[in-house]
């Protein structure tokens, strides 16, 4: 009988149930339900609604029953840094804050006054991020953190909700900042500084280990299928990740989401003092590999410039218009913390171009042209970076998730990076997610024959290097830059 394997993939614009099939050596994939996820301001703070994308994963799981399909295999990955604090009666004690929450806006200033910058990074190797959970918990209300049984990160609480077994999967706790690379365990002194005690956090588990049974008597007004859930690289990043091709020798990904997360997969971290001035980070993967990466802005600005337009315009239809438009007209560091949760993104885009003495952009086509380009420009001034740091040279860039549909964003990465960009799949954290419970069940024998079935089993687009001309562009975007940060520093 085939095993049936269901991914729940959470991203912070939307959430899905992905249902696959191994058959002859390929992968189906079938969307079975798909919501909008977003925060929303409540009790003083930006928070995500959890009950109801468990309601949503509910609603899924019974479409899945309905379509004939009994028996399951399931995995739940989200986004990362942000937790629910469970109390002794081992309800939630309130709806999780999210990141984008103005409360951490000093906190990596405030802590690391206390604890330098660089022992953290020798402890941690994680990038120094103002939302990480290490820094969201130094901000945490001190009386709800006193009452907390169990801190849980949001795919982990998922998991406990459905089955009651609590645990904290490694990939998705490396995020907090608070992992030591050398033990491997929550470090004492980090969890000392945010006044949590050791026992607070679940059982640290690996990616791959089965977690129980969908406890069906718990949604008995759901018509549910029998559920087995597997712990999978529950970062939706680490799943994108296993679920990359991995074109190209030495080959990077690309996680284009709300986020974009570039980065290579290495098997030993690189926390070193070069890696610690570019703030690259060593999550944790699947398999005892490291993430080596770097958080950008991504196609959050894009979402952003949509909801600011009534969403009168789809992504693909925005994609349309900046095609229309010539491309790098404008220098703009997508990084900039003015980014990261605007009243008005457009503003804050016109805003800097003002600033820096550019042209402002004015019609949706420009202002998403000008987003694309300097994502664009970004990711190459990325791979150079990971040249340096790591002592060879990339040669492939593997574009994964909604981002790889945008043609435009992924030619205009391949010109002005020089290299091969291979794109897709869209749906590569869901196909990770699938693809750690397939290893884990047997259906498949590692994570390297895994790739080999993914790029064999969905569309991926090549894009080549084209119009030496840009090179002129991105040496200027490079200065550009340099005078920028030496300005603000
Ligand atoms: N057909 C498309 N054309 C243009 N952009 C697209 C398209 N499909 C997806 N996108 C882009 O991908 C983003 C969503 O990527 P996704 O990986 O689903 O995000 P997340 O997992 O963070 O919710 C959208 O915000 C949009 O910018
Ligand atoms: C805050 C984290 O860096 C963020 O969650 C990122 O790692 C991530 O998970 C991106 O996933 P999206 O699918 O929301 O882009
Ligand atoms: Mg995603």
């Amino acid at each position: 009988m085939t095993n049936t394997y269901v991914a729940v993939d959470i991203g912070a614009s939307s959430g899905r149930l992905m249902l696959s099939q191994l058959k002859d050596g390929k992968m189906s994939l079938k969307e079975m339900h798909r919501f909008t996820n977003g925060f929303s301001f409540k009790q003083g703070h930006d928070r995500w609604d959890i009950d109801h994308i468990i309601k949503e994963i509910l609603l899924g799981l019974e479409k899945i029953k309905q379509a004939g399909y009994p028996d399951i295999s399931l995995g739940i990955d989200t986004w990362a840094v942000d937790y629910v604090l469970v109390g002794k009666d081992g309800k939630k004690l309130e709806d999780p804050i999210s990141y984008r929450d103005a409360r951490t806006n000093t906190a990596i200033k405030d802590l690391t006054a206390r604890v330098s910058k660089e022992k953290i990074y020798q402890k941690t190797g994680i990038q120094f991020l103002d939302f990480n959970t290490l820094y969201q918990l130094f901000k945490e209300d001190k009386d709800l953190l006193a009452k907390t049984d169990k801190i849980m990160m949001i795919p982990d609480y998922i998991g406990y909700v459905l089955t009651g077994k609590a645990v904290s999967e490694v990939t998705n706790a490396s995020t907090t900042q608070m992992l030591s690379l050398r033990e491997g365990l929550f470090d004492k002194n980090l969890l000392k500084e945010v006044n949590v005690k050791p026992e607070q956090f679940p059982k640290l588990v690996d990616a791959g280990t089965p977690l129980g049974k969908l406890d069906k008597s718990k949604f008995s007004k759901y018509d549910l299928p029998d559920t087995d859930l597997i712990t999978v690289a529950s970062h939706d990043t680490a799943s994108a990740v296993v679920g990359s091709p991995g074109m190209g020798h030495h080959w990077a990904y690309l996680s284009s989401g709300t986020w974009s997360l570039i980065g290579t997969e290495l098997n030993v971290p690189e926390n070193g003092s070069k890696a610690f001035a570019e703030n690259y980070t060593n999550e944790w993967g699947a398999y005892g590999t490291y993430r080596f990466l770097k958080n950008i802005m991504g196609l959050w600005m894009i979402q952003c410039v949509r909801r600011e337009f009534n969403n009168k315009y789809s992504f693909s239809e925005l994609a349309e218009k900046a095609s229309t438009v010539k491309p790098f007209q404008q220098f703009i560091d997508v990084n900039d913390k003015r980014f990261e949760n605007p009243k008005s993104m457009i503003s804050e885009i016109k805003n800097y171009c003002r600033e820096t003495g550019q042209q402002i952009p004015e019609s949706p086509g420009e202002i998403c042209m000008a987003i694309y380009s300097n994502l664009a420009l970004f990711y190459a001034q990325q791979i150079q970076k990971l040249n340096d740091i790591l002592g060879y040279k990339i040669d492939t860039l593997n574009i994964v998730g909604g981002g790889s549909n945008v043609a435009l964003l992924n030619q205009l990465t391949a010109t002005i990076s020089g290299i091969d960009v291979y794109a897709g799949p869209d749906e590569a954290t869901a196909i990770g997610n699938l693809t750690v419970q397939m290893i884990t069940k047997g259906d498949i024998l590692n994570v390297y024959l895994a790739r080999r079935i993914i790029s064999d089993s969905f569309d991926i687009k090549k894009y080549l290097p084209q119009e030496e001309k840009y090179h002129r562009i991105f040496e200027e975007y490079k200065e550009f830059m340099q005078k920028i940060h030496q300005k603000s520093n």
